[in-house]
Order: C-alpha cells, then structure tokens, then sequence
C-alpha cells in the first residue's frame, strides 16, 4: 500500500524555496459504485506530491459507505477529513425513488454549503475533483465561487462520458417530444433505442434533470479523468479529446483501470473474517480448494437487487451448468443491508444439492482478491463499470447482464473488447430460464476465443498503468497541470 506518510508536508519539509504542493479536495458522490473509483484515484495520488481532503457527506447512506470512509482515513492518516453535514432533504416530495438518486439530490440541494468549506481548507485549496452526479453544483462553486480549477472523476466508462457530454445536444436537435431513440454519437457509436439508461425517456424523472444538468456544465470543467484505458475504448477516447463528440470539451484523462489499495477491514467484514456468513464457510479459503477455471463467479453489483422469481432460476441455471460457484447475493437496493435469509430466497434444499460445489453469500467480499484468484474462471455480472474494470484487469471472461442505468452502453464495450459475452435479450423486466442461464454459463468457460481475449486485455490493462504506459502518461499530464497551493 502506498505510505502518504511519506507525502511531503506544505512547510518546513520542502526546500525553502521550492513550490507547497497543489492540494487536491475531492467532493465524492453517494454509492459504493461512486464510492470506490475516488479512493482508489486518491490512494494512487498517495505517491505523488499533492495535498488531499476529502469532503464526507454526513449521514452516510449505507454501512457499506461509512465503513470505507473510515478504512480510507485509517489507511491515510494524512489525508484531511472534510466534513459536510447535509441540509434537511424532504425525500417524501420524490416517493419510490432510489435512495442513492435521493442523496445525489441531497448533495445537489446542500451545495451551497461546500463554497465556504474548501474556502477554509488549510493549505489553501488548488483544484477540485468532484462526481458527475455533482457537476452542475459543484463547477459553478470551484470556479465562479473560488475561482479554482474544477475536474471530474468519472465513475463509468468513457463511452458513457460521450453519451452524458452530448445528450444534451442531443435533445436541442430533437423534435419538442424530447422521447429518445436511437442516440448517434459522433466518432464513438450509434446507441440503439434501448441501451441509454431507460429513465432518460422520461424528461420530468429526476434522474434525467439531473442528468442534463450535468451533460451541460462538464464542457466547462477543466478535465475529466476517466478510469479507463486507451486499448478499452481508443474509438471514444479519440473523439472525446478531438471535439468531434462536443466541440471545445475540455481534456479528458483515461487513468484506469484504477485498483484497490485500502483493504475493507470495518463493520462490512473482509473476505476472510465471514466465515458462518456464507453458506459453505470463507470465500476465499473456498476458492483456495476449487480447481484452477472452474469457478463462475456470481455478483450484480451494490444497487440493485434481484427479484426472487429471477434468484431461484440463477440457482437453478448455476446447479444445471455443472460449474462451480461463488455467488454474492443480493436481494435489496441499498448496499449489502439485506437481512433476508439465505434458505427461504434459494428455496428449500438448493444450498445442500450444492455443497462443496457452490458458495452463496450475503457478505461483502473482496471482490478484487476473487477476480485475481487462478479458481475463477468466468465473471457473470451486471456490467457495473467498477467491476468490468476489475475484470479486464485480472483477465476475467464475462457474461454480462445488464440490469439498468450505465450497464447496457458499458456492455456493449465489453462485447466490442471481446473479452465477454453479452446476452443482449436478458434485462431485469422478462424472467431469463434457469435452463438458459446454465447453457450460457457452460458455453463461455469453454469458450477458448474469449479466454485469450481477456488474457490480451488483462495484459493491455497492465501496460497501461505502467512507467510510460498510456494512463500512467495521462496521470502525469494531470498532475503537471495543477497550480501548487498558496498557503
Ligand atoms: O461484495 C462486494 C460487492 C462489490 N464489491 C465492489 O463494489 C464495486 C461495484 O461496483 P460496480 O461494478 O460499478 O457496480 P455498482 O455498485 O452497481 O455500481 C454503480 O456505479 C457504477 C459506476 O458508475 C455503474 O457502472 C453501475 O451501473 C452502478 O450500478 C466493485 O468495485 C466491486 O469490486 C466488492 O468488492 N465486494
């Protein structure tokens, strides 16, 4: 892990006349899926010579959050916390919404509230790093407010960073309707009807005010670093940084895939420490006696759970494909707060059928030591842009089913990559067949093409973070750019 015990101090360390460092104050967003990439980008910078706050959003959303702010503090004891305790939010005005988009709105609503705390943040704040969800808050108050620099961290692919930064194009073009179809973006892809996150067909929904509100005002930020990499998606990284998606937008930075350097240690557990939570003992020792490839690894992500009708044919497809696997399961919307029992949702007499040959759990694992480890072979998963990043990492092939949001447009550049499979008729909406699912799953652990795929892109991935490799460069550029602090 990198020591920001070694980070040099804005005073007495420098030279007497050499420049403070810049400090960077990083404004995340709710959700783990958000959560993640910001301290991971924040734990790289830990090398470099920079200053970090990081301003926390108080109350939490979830458990999950709070912990890994606080693993974030304890393994970086340098980093300053910035608190930010949020204005009273009426969630009932929104009913049914998801509590992640109510928070987003929450943040949105208190925004006045961050100009005065990075004003006081000692040393003297240099940039600010937000969330996209933030944008149209957090742009104006770094630079009108503050007069600082303003980048974004964006949290899903860059092919999703197109399609944000021109919807709002977009929709000037269209006709009064405002419905969307097919969405062409220029240089990167045509996005079928179907692939944009279905909410935005709804131009009164939250989620879609919120988004235009942002497509608008990132032109204005002063870069985007995305965690991606030139090999992953070079077609939307060329057209995003040569205008020819929005004219004039501003740099963007591809620094993926971004990796863990914070063990999750508090109250969700570690991997190791769940023994009795899973049934059939510790995934990682579990996987320790799998066989190497044998293993499906199963998980959808932090935000949406599944229904039961869909969990039981999962089961039933997982028992009839013969393969090994690790499942992390999932049956509410807000991360890993999920009290139901493990036995009513499979259904009686599942989890004996699969002893010693398949592993459920409820518990957070460390997602990433499950990807690295030799037992797994194939990922199915919801297509979260964190996780494919992981994935095209550690050279896992996946099957991927998307289930809302981001996740379709990120599947399309997983099948385009090649290193997965991407069942374009599976959504959350029809029930998929268990007899279906089993068939899928064999298929593409035997599937050699897309095992070497996902051996190129893993190699790919490696390169790319390495001394000289392209998003190492573009960190650099980043960094070169930042004004030190002025004390
Ligand atoms: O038990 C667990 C569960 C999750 N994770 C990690 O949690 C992250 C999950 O992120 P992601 O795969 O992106 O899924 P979501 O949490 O569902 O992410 C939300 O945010 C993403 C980034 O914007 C979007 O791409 C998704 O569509 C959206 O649902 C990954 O890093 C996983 O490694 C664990 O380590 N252990």
């Amino acid at each position: 892990m990198a020591d920001l015990a070694a980070m040099p101090n804005s005073g007495e360390q420098q030279g007497r006349d050499a420049p403070a460092p810049p400090h960077l104050v990083f404004v995340p967003s709710a959700g783990m899926g958000h959560l993640l990439p910001f301290t991971r980008f924040i734990a790289d910078l830990a090398n470099e010579n920079v200053e970090i706050s990081v301003v926390t959003a108080l109350p939490t959303v979830s458990a999950a959050e709070a912990a890994h702010f606080a693993d974030l503090f304890a393994a970086f004891p340098r980093i300053r916390r910035i608190d930010f305790n949020l204005l009273p939010f009426d969630e009932s005005a929104f009913p049914g919404a998801d509590p992640f988009l109510l928070r987003w709105e929450s943040l949105r609503r208190s925004a006045q509230l961050l100009g005065p705390l990075i004003a006081a943040a000692v040393p003297r704040a240099s940039a600010v790093v937000t969330d996209v969800t933030l944008a149209s808050q957090v742009i104006p108050i770094a630079k009108d407010e503050l007069n600082l620099p303003c980048h974004i961290l964006f949290i899903s692919c860059a092919t999703m960073l197109s399609l944000v930064a021109y919807f709002p194009v977009y929709l000037d073009g269209a006709k009064a309707d405002h419905l969307v179809g097919d969405v062409d973006i220029p240089g990167v892809l045509r996005l079928p009807v179907s692939s944009p996150p279905q909410v935005l067909r709804n131009p009164d929904s939250l989620f879609t005010k919120q988004f235009i509100a942002n497509g608008r005002t990132i032109a204005k930020s002063d870069g985007i670093l995305v965690n991606t990499f030139r090999a992953l998606e070079p077609e939307a990284l060329s057209a995003l940084n040569s205008g020819k998606v929005v004219p004039g937008f501003p740099p963007v930075y591809a620094v993926g895939p971004l990796k863990s350097s914070i063990t999750m240690t508090t109250s969700t557990g570690s991997s190791d420490k769940d023994e009795g939570a899973a049934a059939g003992g510790s995934p990682m020792a579990w996987l320790g006696e799998q066989p190497a490839g044998s293993v499906v690894y199963v998980a959808f992500g932090n935000r949406h759970g599944v229904s039961l009708e869909q969990i039981r044919e999962i089961a039933a497809g997982l028992e009839a494909s013969g393969c090994g696997f690790l499942w992390v399961l999932k049956t509410t919307v807000v991360d890993r707060e999920d009290t139901a029992e493990l036995e009513d949702v499979l259904g009686r007499g599942f989890l004996g059928r699969v002893t010693g040959r398949g592993l459920v759990t409820k518990e957070w694992v460390d997602q990433e030591a499950v990807l690295q480890h030799p037992a797994v072979g194939l990922y199915l998963s919801h297509a979260g842009w964190n996780s494919v990043t992981e994935s095209a990492a550690y050279g896992v092939p996946m099957l991927v089913w998307p289930t809302a949001g981001d996740q379709r447009v990120i599947a399309t550049v997983v099948a385009s990559a090649g290193f997965g499979l991407w069942m374009e008729h599976w959504d959350w909406e029809s029930l998929v067949s268990g007899a279906e699912i089993g068939e899928k799953v064999k298929e593409v652990m035997g599937n050699e093409g897309i095992k070497a795929r996902a051996a190129k892109v893993s190699e790919e991935a490696a390169k790319a973070v390495a001394e000289g490799g392209s998003s190492h460069r573009s960190m650099q550029e980043f960094l070169a750019k930042l004004k030190p602090s002025t004390t």
